[in-house]
């Protein structure tokens, strides 16, 4: 798929193993993997994982800083079809260097208008190994699957059922449980699948190492369900947390926290509008406190913008 042009980039510094996943009596049983196949690992530094110029080969570089550790671009897009081409060109390109490396992609989706700028990624049907992608939602709105306020129906309906992922690597929460229980369902979930190598864990945190996460915000600057100034923000232990207040309804959801987030190899912050511009430059200027301003990467973060939402940079 041939890159789109993209207003401007900045950069700141900023042996086989078949494993078997247990199997679950409750009704989440039939979104967990049986019989999974995935190479064992593997360990890379962070400077050897440069995507840098990958995204949007034609755009104009204004300034780049590197640091030593997580590599942190802002792409800017005259338009959001554009925006759309190069997220789906920086995930099909992930999923091949992870599918290649180490037999396997893990995948997590916000809500939100994310999944619909996700829409160009089908159109890689062909050329992506969607056998090794394993999928996950950083946030997920407790109501039933099939209920409009689903973060897995939003899925499924506009991205799941046009690519053919096993329906075993699709993680969903068990929707039958209390906002509670299902985050503590998901969580050993993911211990799981940490146990049986799906997932890696962060050498420095300790916490899951997902391979990439896209995310959304929203206008108050909030990513999954971590909203400004929600003691939730803070929490340093858990990984899947619940919360029965969200401000943004349904009051009753699950997120990961902060510490699972930033334990990422790759977080991509898509964000689209000039209703978003306000706690973009919050979060990039360091202007105020949102917490899309807290998001960070064990390798690279990269924020996906269009220009609306980039109006105020
Ligand atoms: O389930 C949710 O509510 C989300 O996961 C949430 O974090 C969403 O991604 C943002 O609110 C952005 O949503 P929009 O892009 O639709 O504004």
């Amino acid at each position: 798929m041939a890159s789109s042009c993209f207003l401007r980039s900045i950069l700141f510094s900023s042996p086989t193993t078949t494993t078997n996943i247990p199997s679950r009596s409750d009704p989440l049983s039939a979104f967990f993997p049986n019989n999974l196949t995935c190479p064992k690992p593997s360990r890379f530094s962070s400077l050897s994982v440069s995507s840098i110029g990958r995204v949007g080969e034609c755009g104009r570089k204004l300034s780049e800083v590197r640091s030593m550790a997580m590599k942190k671009r802002v792409e800017i897009y005259d338009t959001e079809e554009n925006l759309a081409i190069d997220l789906a060109k920086y995930t099909a390109d992930l999923s091949d260097k992870f599918c290649k490396e180490r037999g396997a992609f893990t995948v997590v989706v916000s809500g939100g208008s994310l999944i619909k700028s996700l829409r160009k990624l089908v159109e890689e049907v062909e050329s992506i190994d969607w056998s090794r992608w394993h999928f996950f939602w950083v946030d997920e709105r407790v109501v039933p699957k099939h209920h409009e306020d689903s973060n897995y129906k939003l899925a499924y309906d506009n991205f799941l059922s046009k690519v053919p992922i096993p329906p075993g690597n699709v993680y969903a929460i068990n929707d039958s449980l209390s906002a509670e229980a299902a985050a503590d369902d998901y969580e050993t979930c993911l211990k799981h699948l940490v146990n049986t190598n799906v997932l890696r864990v962060s050498e420095s945190t300790g916490f899951p190492k997902f391979d990439l996460v896209l995310l959304g915000m929203g206008p108050d600057g909030h990513v999954a369900s971590l909203f400004p100034g929600h003691g939730l923000c803070d929490e340093k232990k858990k990984w899947v947390a619940s919360i029965t207040d969200s401000p943004k309804p349904p009051s009753e959801r699950i997120t990961f926290t902060f510490p699972v987030i930033n334990s990422s190899a790759h977080v991509a912050l898509v964000v689209c509008g000039s209703g978003k511009a306000e706690p973009v430059q919050m979060a990039l200027n360091k202007t105020g406190s949102v917490p899309a301003g807290s998001v960070s990467a064990e390798e690279e973060l990269v924020w996906f913008l269009d220009k609306p939402a980039s109006s105020k940079l």
